[in-house]
C-alpha cells in the first residue's frame, strides 16, 4: 500500500526519470513510484540571458531534459513511455545562476560567494505525457512548475570550505553543496521543501499530479485541501486506505502513516521505522520496497514479454487481426489451430504489452502492431522478430558458455550466419532481416547530412539496397552501385521496388578485402565495420581511403554509436551478438579510426533510429 495515494496513479505507467541524479531517484523510489532511469542527453547550455527570472531557465531545461527523452525513446525503442520526469535545479545569488562547479577553484568561487548569505534554490520540474499519434508521431503533452527554497549558510573558515571541496562532494551539485551529505554542516537554515534542495520538490510535485489525476465530479468531492497534498477521501475511486480516511484530516494523515518519519503498517497498528534502526543491538530490516526492486523485476520479467510477441508474431496473430479488424478469442485460435484457452491468455498479454486492444471480448491491433508487426506492412519487423525468435534467442539462451568459451553467436550450432557460407536460403534470410531493419532507418541515415553534391555512390556490403533505394530516392542526382559478395547480389533482385530507375541503380559483384573498389564519390559502409576484425577493418578503411579524391570524396558510415561513457544498454546488448572479433564502438572511437586513415571534418550524428551515422571527408 502506497502512503501517497496521487503516486498510485502512476502505477501500471511506464514512467521514466529523465535525470542521473541518484539523490532524485531516492526521493522518488522512497515513496513507491515505479520508474526507469534514462539520463538525458541535453546539454545544460541553454543561454541564461533569454531567461527574465532564473527559475525559468531551470524549468525550460527540465522540460527541454525530459522532451530529449521522450522523443529518443519513442523513436528509437519504439516504446513510447507514458510519463517522462525532468527536473533541473540551480542555486541562485544576488541574481547569479550557480550551477554545477567546473573544478576545485570553481567551488570554491562558489562556496566562498554563499558564505554567511542566504541564497535561493530553484528545481524545475517537467512532467511530460507522451502518446503514440496514428502516424506514429509524438505527441507531448507537458505540465511544468518550479519551488524555490531558501537556503542561509553559516560563515565558513577557510579550512572548512577547502575540506569540503577536498572531499569531493560539491563537484556533481548544483552551487557546490549537498545538503543531505557533508554539505549540511554548511547550513544555518532552510525555508521551504528541504527536498527541493536534495534536487526534487516532492511535495509540489504530488500535488501536481493530484491536479492531473483527480479532477472529479462536483458532486464527489467532501473536501479539498488546497495547499496540500489532497487528503486521500476527497474523491471517489479510491482505494481501501483512502476510503478508511473519512474523518478529520488529522486521523487521515495519521491512517495514511505519514507521522514523525514512522511508518504505519496498515492494519496491524505496529509502526516500523523508516529507516532500520538499532534494537536489541540488530539492525532490523527495512520492509522491501517493491518499487526499488522494480528494475529487476522488469529484467525478469523482459525475457517473457519477448517471448510474447515472438510466439504472437510467429502463429501470425498480427496478419489474423489486420486482415478481420477484430476477433474474439475463439475465432483467433480457430484461424491459429491452437487451444482457445492459451490463446486467450496469449492475447491477453499482447493487450497488457501494448501489442493489442481488447473491448468486450474481443481484440484488434493496435497501430503499433499495424505499422510494424503485421508481416506485409510495409516497414514491417516481422522477419526481425522471427529471427530474434529462431536465432538471437538460442544464442542469448546459451550467453553464459559463449562468454566462457569466447565464441561469437556466428559460431554457436545454433546460429547460422550471414556471411554467405550457409546456403542460399540462410544468405536470403539474412538479407530479409537486414533489409526491414535497414527500411526504418535508411531515410534518417540519408538526411543526416547534405550529400547534396555528390554524384556517385558506392554501397560496400551494400546487400539487398534499402540504404541505395533511399539515396537514390532522396538526391534526384545521385547515382549508387550497391557492391556486395556475389551469393549476395544473386538474390538482389527479390528486393527490388517496381518502379525502381535502374540508371541510377546499380549491383555489382565483388570482395571489398580482395577486389578493387568500384570509382565513386561517396562511400557507404553500413553495419559493415563493427563486425570486422580489426586487420580486416584497417585494410578496407585503407583501401577506401586510397580509393578517395582528397579533399572532395566522402564516407558515411552507418552503425550503432555507443555513448562515450559506455552506460547506453542497446549498444551494449548488441555488442553481445556480434562475432568475437567485431567491436562496437564510441563517437570518439570512430572520430580516431577515420582520422587515422586520411578523413576529417568527420560529423556523427545518432539519429534516434536503430542506427546512427558519421560522415567523413577525404583530407
Ligand atoms: C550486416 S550486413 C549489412 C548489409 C547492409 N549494408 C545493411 O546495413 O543492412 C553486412 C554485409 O556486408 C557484406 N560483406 C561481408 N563481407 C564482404 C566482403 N568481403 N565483400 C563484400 N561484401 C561483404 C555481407 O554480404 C552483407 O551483405
Amino acid at each position: 500500500m502506497l502512503l501517497n495515494p496521487v503516486i498510485s496513479k502512476l502505477a501500471g505507467k511506464r514512467v521514466v526519470l529523465a535525470s542521473a541524479s541518484p539523490r532524485r531517484q531516492d526521493i522518488l523510489s522512497n515513496v513507491g513510484l515505479r520508474f526507469e532511469v534514462v539520463p538525458s542527453w541535453f546539454k545544460e547550455t541553454l543561454d541564461k540571458s533569454m531567461f527574465s527570472a532564473p527559475y525559468e531557465y531551470a524549468v525550460e531545461t527540465a522540460k527541454q531534459k525530459a522532451l530529449e527523452v521522450a522523443r529518443r525513446m519513442h523513436v528509437k525503442h519504439l516504446k513510447t513511455p507514458d510519463i517522462v520526469i525532468g527536473a533541473d535545479t540551480i542555486v541562485t545569488l544576488e541574481d547569479a545562476i550557480l550551477e554545477k562547479p567546473f573544478d576545485k577553484q570553481d567551488a570554491y568561487n562558489m562556496l566562498s560567494r554563499l558564505s554567511g548569505k542566504e541564497h535561493s534554490v530553484f528545481t524545475g520540474v517537467a512532467i511530460v505525457h507522451c502518446t503514440s499519434q496514428e502516424d506514429n508521431q509524438l505527441e507531448t503533452d507537458i505540465i511544468d512548475f518550479y519551488e524555490e527554497t531558501k537556503v542561509k549558510f553559516a560563515e565558513l573558515s577557510e579550512d572548512l570550505l577547502w575540506e569540503y571541496i577536498d572531499s569531493g562532494e560539491p563537484m556533481d551539485k548544483a552551487g557546490g553543496y549537498g545538503i543531505q551529505a557533508l554539505g549540511g554542516m554548511l547550513v544555518e537554515s532552510v525555508h521551504g521543501d528541504f527536498l527541493n534542495v536534495v534536487g526534487f520538490p516532492l511535495n509540489h510535485f504530488c500535488k501536481k499530479l493530484a491536479e492531473m489525476y483527480y479532477r472529479p465530479a462536483k458532486h464527489t468531492i467532501h473536501r479539498v485541501k488546497h495547499d496540500s497534498i489532497p487528503y486521500v477521501e476527497s474523491f471517489e475511486n479510491l482505494s481501501d486506505v483512502e476510503k478508511d480516511c473519512s474523518t478529520s484530516s488529522k486521523t487521515c494523515e495519521a491512517k495514511k502513516g505519514v507521522h514523525d518519519g514512522v511508518c504505519k503498517t496498515r492494519g496491524s497498528g505496529s509502526s516500523v521505522p523508516c529507516t532500520p534502526r538499532l534494537q536489541n543491538g540488530l539492525e532490523e530490516t527495512p520492509p522491501h520496497c517493491s518499487q526499488k526492486l522494480a528494475k529487476i523485476f522488469d529484467l525478469l520479467d523482459g525475457f517473457k514479454a519477448s517471448k510474447t510477441l515472438f510466439a504472437a508474431s510467429k502463429l501470425k496473430v498480427f496478419d489474423k487481426l489486420k486482415d478481420k479488424g477484430a476477433l474474439k478469442a475463439m475465432e483467433i485460435a480457430d484461424k491459429i489451430n491452437a487451444s482457445v484457452h492459451r490463446t486467450e491468455r496469449l492475447l491477453d498479454a499482447c493487450v497488457a504489452l501494448g501489442l493489442l486492444e481488447k473491448t468486450h471480448q474481443v481484440y484488434r491491433n493496435t497501430e503499433l502492431a499495424n505499422m510494424y508487426l503485421v508481416s506485409d506492412a510495409p516497414f514491417s519487423f516481422h522477419e526481425y522478430i522471427n529471427y530474434s525468435n529462431d536465432h538471437l534467442w538460442s544464442h542469448f539462451t546459451h550467453l553464459d558458455s559463449t562468454i566462457v568459451e569466447g565464441r561469437g553467436p556466428h559460431e554457436t550450432p545454433h546460429k547460422k550466419t550471414c556471411d554467405g557460407t550457409h546456403g542460399p536460403e540462410v544468405e536470403e534470410r539474412c538479407m530479409r532481416v537486414n533489409h526491414c531493419t535497414l527500411k526504418i532507418t535508411a531515410r534518417d541515415i540519408v538526411t543526416a547530412f547534405d550529400l547534396s553534391k555528390y554524384s556517385s555512390a558506392c554501397d560496400l556490403g551494400g546487400g539487398t539496397g534499402a540504404l541505395a533505394h533511399e539515396l537514390v530516392g532522396t538526391y534526384p542526382e545521385i547515382k549508387v552501385n550497391v557492391f556486395d559478395l556475389p551469393e549476395i547480389i544473386k538474390h538482389s533482385s527479390l528486393f527490388q521496388p517496381e518502379n525502381l530507375d535502374f540508371r541510377r541503380l546499380t549491383f555489382t559483384s565483388g570482395n571489398f578485402i580482395e577486389d578493387a573498389l568500384p570509382a565513386a564519390d561517396l562511400y557507404i559502409l553500413s553495419r559493415v565495420i563493427h563486425d570486422l576484425p580489426d586487420e580486416k577493418l584497417n585494410h578496407l578503411l585503407r583501401k577506401v581511403s586510397d580509393a578517395c579524391h582528397p579533399g572532395k570524396s566522402g564516407l558515411l558510415i552507418a552503425e550503432i554509436i555507443l555513448d562515450e561513457d559506455k552506460k547506453e544498454p542497446r549498444g551494449l546488448l548488441q555488442a553481445l551478438t556480434i562475432n568475437e572479433e567485431g567491436k562496437q564502438r564510441s563517437g570518439t572511437e570512430y572520430k580516431k579510426l577515420l582520422e587515422n586513415h586520411g578523413f576529417n571534418r568527420i560529423q556523427i550524428k545518432t539519429t534516434g533510429n536503430l542506427l546512427d551515422a558519421i560522415f567523413a571527408v577525404r583530407r
